[in-house]
């Protein structure tokens, strides 16, 4: 049981190409903008038609090139959350939830209408129309009809990309309670790493319409196979190597040789640290510990981005070889230390990319 999907299709200037398989859970399709993150929702639901392939939903073949079959949309059991809501502006909250529900008796609609209000919170707007609402309700109005129809898969296109950093928050909280009581396929699209990991348990990683890693969300920020999935889930510094022995690389774009605590495959061409990951040396530690100085900061409230060189002369040229992200508690006890500092990547928080 679950969604499988293996889709091609080809646009002006842009070819898509995914095959995935999703479990009864929540499934989060990361991407940057322009991947193919939506293109791949709206072949799921019938939107849009692929050139070839096959979609199959628990069993049920919803599209098959190869045998003809192309079910309608309403014909897939599908709920789809549009990235801008797309509600009817000309009906009332209410109205909106019934709109798929034409095929059960009134009776049947009104009571599930009132199921689906009380299950997103929004008891007492049931008369109000669109623009009356503000963008977290318009979102829970939508979130109620994509559930009205007891989809079997659920499609969120980027549910939180309109709302303000308070209201995502505590709407990913509500999402995520609404979704636990949901029994049937969820795909969620964002391109917002933290959103990814905190609301799925597998992740689809798309880059120009291919698919870049799947799996354990856990297993791909760990270990991202691919340097379009360490940018995408937050890696900052990169640098390609030459293989020097199975556990030792240098890294050419940072002049540094490196120890690496798994053996390094001859498949991998780039080695990347996390901007959180790289740290102070401690006195006793020789491995891995290089000069570096401070050029340029960056701040957010809680977190300093100091911008390091390896070579003193680049300071002053705007050119540097990595990010390192620290709390202002750890900024300011090290800001005035003299320079060069000793940092240090450890092997174990370095990560070898194809
Ligand atoms: N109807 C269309 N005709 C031609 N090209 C299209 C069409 N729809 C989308 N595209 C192209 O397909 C590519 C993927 O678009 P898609 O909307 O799937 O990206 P996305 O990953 O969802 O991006 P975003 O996060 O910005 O919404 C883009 O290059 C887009 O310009």
């Amino acid at each position: 049981m679950g969604l499988y999907v293996d889709i091609k299709k080809k646009l002006p200037g842009f070819s898509l190409n995914v095959c995935f398989e999703a479990e009864i859970d929540t499934m989060g399709l990361l991407g940057a903008s322009g991947s193919g993150k939506s293109m791949t929702l709206r072949c799921i639901a019938g939107i849009e038609t692929p050139d070839s392939g096959k979609i199959i939903l628990n069993g049920r073949v919803l599209y098959d090139s190869a045998k003809g079959i192309n079910l309608p949309c309403r014909k897939r059991k599908i709920g789809f959350l549009f990235q801008n809501y797309a509600l009817f502006p000309n009906m009332t909250v209410e109205e909106n939830i019934r709109f798929g529900l034409g095929d059960l008796k009134l009776g049947e609609q009104l009571r599930k209408v009132d199921e689906m209000i009380s299950m997103v919170h929004l008891e007492g707007l049931e008369k109000r129309y669109p623009s009356q609402l503000s963008g977290g309700q318009q979102q829970r109005v939508a979130l109620a009809r994509a559930l009205a129809i007891d989809p079997e898969a659920l499609l969120l296109d980027e549910p939180f990309s309109a709302l303000d950093e308070h209201l995502r928050n505590n709407l990913l909280k509500q999402l995520s309670e609404t979704l636990s009581n949901y029994r049937g396929v969820t795909l969620f699209v964002t391109h917002n790493m933290e959103e990814a990991y905190r609301i799925s348990k597998e992740l689809v990683v798309l880059s120009s319409g291919k698919l870049e890693a799947k799996g354990e969300k856990e297993v791909i920020f760990t270990r991202p196979p691919t340097i379009e999935t360490a940018q995408l889930t937050g890696c900052r510094n990169f640098s390609s190597i030459k293989h020097l022995s199975p556990f030792e690389i240098e890294a050419l774009d940072w002049g540094i040789k490196l120890k690496v605590n798994h053996e390094c495959r001859g498949d991998s061409q780039y080695v990347g640290i996390r901007s959180h990951h790289i740290d102070l040396a401690e006195d006793n530690d020789t491995e891995n510990v290089f000069k570096c100085w401070a050029g340029f900061t960056s701040e957010t409230p809680f977190r300093q981005t100091v911008y390091l060189s390896v070579e003193k002369k680049l300071l002053n040229s705007g050119a540097y070889h990595l990010q390192w992200e620290i709390s202002k508690e750890k900024w300011d006890k090290i800001k005035d230390m003299p320079q060069p500092w000793h940092l240090k990547l450890s092997p174990e928080k370095l990560i070898l990319i194809r």
